[in-house]
Protein backbone atom coordinates (compact mmCIF):
# COMPACT_ATOMS: atom_id res chain seq x y z
CA UNK A 1 0.00 0.00 0.00
CA UNK A 2 1.12 3.38 -0.76
CA UNK A 3 0.01 6.56 1.07
CA UNK A 4 0.49 10.05 0.10
CA UNK A 5 -0.64 12.81 2.64
CA UNK A 6 -0.71 16.43 1.69
CA UNK A 7 2.28 16.43 -0.36
CA UNK A 8 3.62 18.95 -1.96
CA UNK A 9 6.96 19.75 -4.39
CA UNK A 10 8.17 23.04 -4.94
CA UNK A 11 11.12 24.07 -7.40
CA UNK A 12 12.02 27.40 -6.50
CA UNK A 13 9.47 29.59 -6.13
CA UNK A 14 7.36 27.11 -9.06
CA UNK A 15 5.13 24.42 -7.18
CA UNK A 16 4.84 21.23 -9.00
CA UNK A 17 3.01 19.29 -7.04
CA UNK A 18 0.46 20.81 -4.37
CA UNK A 19 -0.93 19.40 -1.44
CA UNK A 20 -1.81 15.96 -3.24
CA UNK A 21 -3.00 13.27 -1.03
CA UNK A 22 -4.28 9.82 -2.25
CA UNK A 23 -3.83 5.87 -1.34
CA UNK A 24 -3.37 2.68 -3.79
CA UNK A 25 -3.92 -0.44 -2.61
CA UNK A 26 -2.56 -3.97 -2.60
CA UNK A 27 -3.79 -5.88 -5.68
CA UNK A 28 -4.66 -2.38 -7.11
CA UNK A 29 -3.58 -0.57 -10.47
CA UNK A 30 -3.56 3.21 -10.04
CA UNK A 31 -3.23 5.07 -13.02
CA UNK A 32 -1.80 9.12 -13.04
CA UNK A 33 -3.38 11.11 -15.71
CA UNK A 34 -2.79 14.33 -16.09
CA UNK A 35 -1.37 17.19 -19.09
CA UNK A 36 1.93 17.83 -19.78
CA UNK A 37 3.64 19.17 -16.83
CA UNK A 38 1.01 18.26 -14.27
CA UNK A 39 3.51 16.80 -12.26
CA UNK A 40 3.16 12.84 -12.45
CA UNK A 41 6.86 12.33 -12.72
CA UNK A 42 7.72 14.22 -10.05
CA UNK A 43 5.17 12.58 -7.50
CA UNK A 44 6.53 9.38 -8.64
CA UNK A 45 10.34 10.75 -8.13
CA UNK A 46 9.44 11.50 -4.57
CA UNK A 47 7.33 7.99 -3.90
CA UNK A 48 11.06 6.22 -5.04
CA UNK A 49 12.86 8.24 -3.01
CA UNK A 50 14.75 10.21 -5.74
CA UNK A 51 13.34 13.72 -4.66
CA UNK A 52 12.17 14.80 -1.16
CA UNK A 53 9.29 16.42 -0.82
CA UNK A 54 8.96 20.37 -0.05
CA UNK A 55 6.06 19.14 2.77
CA UNK A 56 3.82 16.10 2.97
CA UNK A 57 4.59 12.23 3.79
CA UNK A 58 4.53 9.35 2.24
CA UNK A 59 4.34 5.84 3.39
CA UNK A 60 5.33 2.69 1.35
CA UNK A 61 4.00 -1.10 2.88
CA UNK A 62 3.66 1.17 5.92
CA UNK A 63 7.57 2.62 6.21
CA UNK A 64 7.60 6.15 6.20
CA UNK A 65 10.19 7.54 3.34
CA UNK A 66 11.50 10.30 5.73
CA UNK A 67 12.69 7.14 8.43
CA UNK A 68 13.66 4.46 6.39
CA UNK A 69 14.47 5.32 2.48
CA UNK A 70 16.03 2.30 2.42
CA UNK A 71 13.64 -0.13 3.53
CA UNK A 72 11.04 1.63 1.24
CA UNK A 73 13.78 1.57 -1.67
CA UNK A 74 13.89 -2.34 -1.31
CA UNK A 75 10.23 -2.59 -1.71
CA UNK A 76 9.82 -0.79 -4.74
CA UNK A 77 10.66 -1.40 -8.41
CA UNK A 78 11.30 1.49 -10.33
CA UNK A 79 10.68 2.30 -14.39
CA UNK A 80 11.20 5.92 -14.69
CA UNK A 81 10.60 8.45 -17.75
CA UNK A 82 12.97 7.05 -20.41
CA UNK A 83 14.32 4.10 -19.03
CA UNK A 84 17.88 5.33 -18.12
CA UNK A 85 19.83 2.54 -17.59
CA UNK A 86 23.84 1.38 -18.70
CA UNK A 87 24.16 2.08 -22.51
CA UNK A 88 27.64 0.44 -22.90
CA UNK A 89 26.21 -2.76 -21.09
CA UNK A 90 24.87 -5.66 -22.83
CA UNK A 91 21.28 -6.46 -21.84
CA UNK A 92 21.81 -9.91 -19.93
CA UNK A 93 25.44 -8.66 -18.07
CA UNK A 94 23.36 -5.59 -16.76
CA UNK A 95 20.36 -7.65 -15.32
CA UNK A 96 22.61 -9.83 -13.46
CA UNK A 97 24.17 -6.39 -12.59
CA UNK A 98 20.91 -5.28 -11.56
CA UNK A 99 20.44 -8.56 -9.52
CA UNK A 100 23.14 -8.10 -7.77
CA UNK A 101 22.25 -4.43 -6.86
CA UNK A 102 19.44 -5.53 -5.54
CA UNK A 103 20.37 -7.87 -3.03
CA UNK A 104 18.93 -11.50 -4.99
CA UNK A 105 21.25 -14.25 -3.30
CA UNK A 106 23.92 -15.53 -5.54
CA UNK A 107 22.30 -18.82 -6.57
CA UNK A 108 19.44 -17.48 -7.46
CA UNK A 109 20.41 -14.79 -9.72
CA UNK A 110 20.67 -16.64 -13.25
CA UNK A 111 17.17 -18.27 -12.60
CA UNK A 112 15.47 -14.32 -11.59
CA UNK A 113 17.17 -12.77 -14.70
CA UNK A 114 16.33 -15.80 -17.22
CA UNK A 115 12.91 -15.62 -15.75
CA UNK A 116 12.65 -11.79 -16.19
CA UNK A 117 14.28 -12.13 -19.57
CA UNK A 118 11.35 -14.39 -20.52
CA UNK A 119 8.51 -12.62 -19.28
CA UNK A 120 9.62 -9.04 -20.91
CA UNK A 121 10.79 -11.22 -24.23
CA UNK A 122 14.34 -10.12 -24.14
CA UNK A 123 16.15 -13.10 -25.63
CA UNK A 124 17.05 -11.45 -29.13
CA UNK A 125 18.96 -9.12 -27.42
CA UNK A 126 20.72 -10.18 -24.58
CA UNK A 127 24.07 -10.10 -25.88
CA UNK A 128 23.39 -6.90 -27.49
CA UNK A 129 24.63 -3.24 -26.20
CA UNK A 130 21.87 -1.49 -24.55
CA UNK A 131 22.77 1.86 -26.18
CA UNK A 132 22.06 -0.07 -29.51
CA UNK A 133 18.55 -1.04 -28.75
CA UNK A 134 15.30 0.70 -30.35
CA UNK A 135 13.25 2.90 -28.74
CA UNK A 136 10.67 -0.27 -27.88
CA UNK A 137 13.67 -2.63 -26.10
CA UNK A 138 15.49 -0.10 -24.41
CA UNK A 139 11.57 0.29 -22.73
CA UNK A 140 11.36 -3.33 -22.07
CA UNK A 141 15.24 -3.41 -20.16
CA UNK A 142 13.84 -1.18 -18.23
CA UNK A 143 10.46 -2.75 -17.25
CA UNK A 144 13.11 -5.81 -16.57
CA UNK A 145 14.95 -4.30 -14.09
CA UNK A 146 12.10 -2.76 -12.40
CA UNK A 147 10.42 -6.09 -11.64
CA UNK A 148 13.93 -8.59 -11.22
CA UNK A 149 13.34 -8.09 -8.11
CA UNK A 150 9.70 -9.21 -7.57
CA UNK A 151 8.60 -5.83 -5.56
CA UNK A 152 5.64 -5.28 -3.80
CA UNK A 153 5.31 -2.28 -5.25
CA UNK A 154 5.90 -1.10 -8.63
CA UNK A 155 6.08 2.55 -9.97
CA UNK A 156 6.02 2.70 -13.75
CA UNK A 157 6.13 6.07 -15.67
CA UNK A 158 4.78 5.34 -19.04
CA UNK A 159 5.55 1.66 -19.42
CA UNK A 160 4.36 1.40 -22.55
CA UNK A 161 5.65 4.87 -24.09
CA UNK A 162 7.71 3.34 -27.49
CA UNK A 163 6.44 0.17 -27.41
CA UNK A 164 4.73 -1.17 -30.79
CA UNK A 165 1.03 -2.35 -30.53
CA UNK A 166 1.94 -5.75 -29.59
CA UNK A 167 4.47 -5.19 -27.48
CA UNK A 168 2.00 -2.62 -25.56
CA UNK A 169 -0.69 -5.64 -24.98
CA UNK A 170 1.78 -7.78 -23.93
CA UNK A 171 3.24 -5.42 -21.25
CA UNK A 172 0.05 -4.22 -20.11
CA UNK A 173 -1.28 -8.08 -19.89
CA UNK A 174 1.83 -8.83 -17.78
CA UNK A 175 1.07 -5.36 -15.32
CA UNK A 176 -2.79 -7.16 -14.72
CA UNK A 177 -0.41 -10.58 -13.95
CA UNK A 178 1.43 -8.51 -11.57
CA UNK A 179 -1.20 -6.70 -10.07
CA UNK A 180 -3.07 -9.53 -8.44
CA UNK A 181 -0.30 -9.07 -5.09
CA UNK A 182 1.58 -6.08 -5.64
CA UNK A 183 0.85 -2.10 -5.46
CA UNK A 184 1.19 -0.97 -8.74
CA UNK A 185 1.16 3.05 -10.08
CA UNK A 186 1.34 4.04 -13.95
CA UNK A 187 1.20 7.23 -15.59
CA UNK A 188 0.38 7.32 -19.13
CA UNK A 189 -1.05 9.27 -21.56
CA UNK A 190 -2.85 6.90 -23.19
CA UNK A 191 -6.47 7.04 -22.09
CA UNK A 192 -7.54 3.00 -23.73
CA UNK A 193 -4.47 2.23 -21.33
CA UNK A 194 -6.46 3.35 -18.21
CA UNK A 195 -9.19 1.31 -19.69
CA UNK A 196 -7.38 -1.93 -20.36
CA UNK A 197 -5.27 -2.03 -17.33
CA UNK A 198 -6.29 0.24 -13.98
CA UNK A 199 -8.48 0.08 -11.03
CA UNK A 200 -8.75 3.35 -10.39
CA UNK A 201 -7.14 6.52 -12.09
CA UNK A 202 -6.81 9.83 -10.64
CA UNK A 203 -6.13 13.05 -12.73
CA UNK A 204 -3.36 15.44 -12.12
CA UNK A 205 -3.58 18.88 -13.54
CA UNK A 206 -1.37 21.77 -11.98
CA UNK A 207 0.29 20.10 -9.63
CA UNK A 208 -3.23 19.14 -7.87
CA UNK A 209 -5.96 16.23 -7.73
CA UNK A 210 -8.76 17.07 -9.85
CA UNK A 211 -10.09 13.51 -10.07
CA UNK A 212 -10.17 10.34 -8.13
CA UNK A 213 -12.16 7.68 -9.95
CA UNK A 214 -12.73 4.17 -11.31
CA UNK A 215 -12.28 4.01 -15.07
CA UNK A 216 -16.55 3.29 -15.40
CA UNK A 217 -16.94 6.00 -12.70
CA UNK A 218 -14.76 8.22 -15.32
CA UNK A 219 -16.98 6.96 -18.14
CA UNK A 220 -20.39 7.81 -16.89
CA UNK A 221 -18.88 11.67 -15.90
CA UNK A 222 -18.94 11.86 -20.37
CA UNK A 223 -21.52 13.04 -22.87
CA UNK A 224 -20.56 10.04 -24.48
CA UNK A 225 -22.23 7.72 -21.07
CA UNK A 226 -25.02 5.99 -22.41
CA UNK A 227 -24.99 7.54 -26.21
CA UNK A 228 -26.39 5.19 -29.31
CA UNK A 229 -24.29 5.68 -32.41
CA UNK A 230 -24.10 3.23 -35.51
CA UNK A 231 -22.74 4.16 -39.18
CA UNK A 232 -25.42 5.17 -42.16
CA UNK A 233 -26.35 7.08 -44.75
CA UNK A 234 -28.91 9.12 -43.00
CA UNK A 235 -30.77 12.42 -44.51
CA UNK A 236 -31.47 15.26 -42.21
CA UNK A 237 -35.09 14.36 -42.36
CA UNK A 238 -34.16 11.56 -40.87
CA UNK A 239 -31.80 12.85 -38.45
CA UNK A 240 -34.35 15.64 -36.99
CA UNK A 241 -36.60 13.00 -36.48
CA UNK A 242 -34.51 11.35 -34.03
CA UNK A 243 -34.00 14.69 -32.29
CA UNK A 244 -37.07 15.04 -32.13
CA UNK A 245 -37.98 11.87 -29.69
CA UNK A 246 -38.79 12.43 -26.05
CA UNK A 247 -35.84 10.35 -25.16
CA UNK A 248 -32.79 12.10 -27.07
CA UNK A 249 -31.26 15.30 -25.91
CA UNK A 250 -29.17 15.85 -29.06
CA UNK A 251 -27.94 14.20 -32.30
CA UNK A 252 -24.44 14.77 -34.45
CA UNK A 253 -23.50 13.23 -38.10
CA UNK A 254 -20.13 12.69 -38.79
CA UNK A 255 -20.20 13.05 -42.24
CA UNK A 256 -16.62 12.03 -42.88
CA UNK A 257 -17.33 8.47 -40.58
CA UNK A 258 -21.12 8.83 -41.53
CA UNK A 259 -21.26 7.93 -38.07
CA UNK A 260 -24.46 9.22 -35.93
CA UNK A 261 -24.47 9.64 -32.25
CA UNK A 262 -27.60 9.90 -29.84
CA UNK A 263 -27.38 11.58 -27.06
CA UNK A 264 -29.51 10.32 -24.33
CA UNK A 265 -32.03 12.88 -22.27
CA UNK A 266 -30.62 12.67 -18.41
CA UNK A 267 -30.13 8.92 -17.38
CA UNK A 268 -32.11 7.67 -19.76
CA UNK A 269 -30.88 4.02 -21.80
CA UNK A 270 -32.59 4.25 -25.14
CA UNK A 271 -30.56 2.06 -27.14
CA UNK A 272 -34.03 0.01 -27.53
CA UNK A 273 -36.05 3.02 -28.78
CA UNK A 274 -33.61 3.84 -31.32
CA UNK A 275 -32.98 0.48 -32.66
CA UNK A 276 -36.51 -0.14 -33.22
CA UNK A 277 -37.09 3.40 -34.54
CA UNK A 278 -34.22 2.29 -37.39
CA UNK A 279 -35.94 -1.14 -37.68
CA UNK A 280 -39.06 0.69 -38.51
CA UNK A 281 -37.41 3.02 -40.86
CA UNK A 282 -35.52 -0.03 -42.24
CA UNK A 283 -32.40 1.98 -42.12
CA UNK A 284 -29.59 -0.23 -42.75
CA UNK A 285 -26.91 0.53 -40.15
CA UNK A 286 -23.74 -0.56 -38.79
CA UNK A 287 -21.78 -0.62 -35.62
CA UNK A 288 -25.05 -0.11 -33.85
CA UNK A 289 -23.81 0.34 -30.35
CA UNK A 290 -23.81 1.89 -26.79
CA UNK A 291 -21.31 4.10 -25.73
CA UNK A 292 -19.89 3.38 -22.07
CA UNK A 293 -18.51 6.77 -22.03
CA UNK A 294 -14.82 8.82 -23.72
CA UNK A 295 -12.18 9.08 -21.38
CA UNK A 296 -10.88 11.26 -23.36
CA UNK A 297 -13.77 13.85 -23.55
CA UNK A 298 -13.84 13.49 -19.44
CA UNK A 299 -10.24 14.12 -18.99
CA UNK A 300 -10.26 17.35 -21.86
CA UNK A 301 -12.77 18.78 -19.53
CA UNK A 302 -11.67 18.08 -16.17
CA UNK A 303 -8.06 19.43 -17.09
CA UNK A 304 -8.92 22.68 -19.15
CA UNK A 305 -10.64 24.32 -16.17
CA UNK A 306 -7.48 24.37 -14.49
CA UNK A 307 -8.96 27.61 -12.39
CA UNK A 308 -11.96 24.90 -10.85
CA UNK A 309 -9.61 22.62 -9.06
CA UNK A 310 -12.29 20.66 -7.21
CA UNK A 311 -11.66 16.85 -6.65
CA UNK A 312 -14.12 14.96 -8.80
CA UNK A 313 -15.55 11.82 -6.00
N1 LIG B 1 14.25 19.52 -11.32
C1 LIG B 1 13.33 20.41 -11.71
N2 LIG B 1 13.58 21.75 -11.60
C2 LIG B 1 12.65 22.66 -11.98
N3 LIG B 1 11.44 22.34 -12.46
C3 LIG B 1 11.14 21.04 -12.57
C4 LIG B 1 12.07 20.01 -12.22
N4 LIG B 1 11.49 18.80 -12.46
C5 LIG B 1 10.25 19.08 -12.94
N5 LIG B 1 10.06 20.41 -13.01
C6 LIG B 1 8.81 21.07 -13.48
O1 LIG B 1 7.73 20.58 -12.70
C7 LIG B 1 6.57 20.44 -13.51
C8 LIG B 1 6.04 19.03 -13.41
O2 LIG B 1 6.91 18.18 -14.12
P1 LIG B 1 6.66 16.62 -14.25
O3 LIG B 1 7.82 16.05 -15.03
O4 LIG B 1 6.38 16.07 -12.92
O5 LIG B 1 5.32 16.59 -15.13
P2 LIG B 1 4.58 15.34 -15.78
O6 LIG B 1 3.17 15.41 -15.34
O7 LIG B 1 5.32 14.09 -15.51
O8 LIG B 1 4.66 15.72 -17.33
P3 LIG B 1 4.77 14.79 -18.65
O9 LIG B 1 3.41 14.23 -18.88
O10 LIG B 1 5.15 15.78 -19.71
O11 LIG B 1 5.83 13.75 -18.41
C9 LIG B 1 6.97 20.85 -14.92
O12 LIG B 1 6.59 22.20 -15.11
C10 LIG B 1 8.48 20.71 -14.91
O13 LIG B 1 9.08 21.60 -15.81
Amino acid sequence: MIECLHLSKKFGQFTAVDDLSFTAQKGQVLGFLGPNGAGKSTTMKMITGFLEPTSGQIKVCGTDIAEDPIRVKQKIGYLPEGAPSYGEMEVGQFLYFVAAMRGIEKDLIRAAVESVISRVNLEKVYYQKIETLSKGFKRRVGLAQAIIHDPEVLIMDEPTDGLDPNQKHQVRSLITDMSKDKTIILSTHILEEVHAVCDRAIIIAGGQLVADNTPAEMEGMSRYHHAVSFVSDLDTELLNKIKGMDCVLDVTYDSRLKETTVFPTQGLFIFDEISEFLRKQSIQVKSLKMEAGRLDEVFRNITQGQNEREVVK
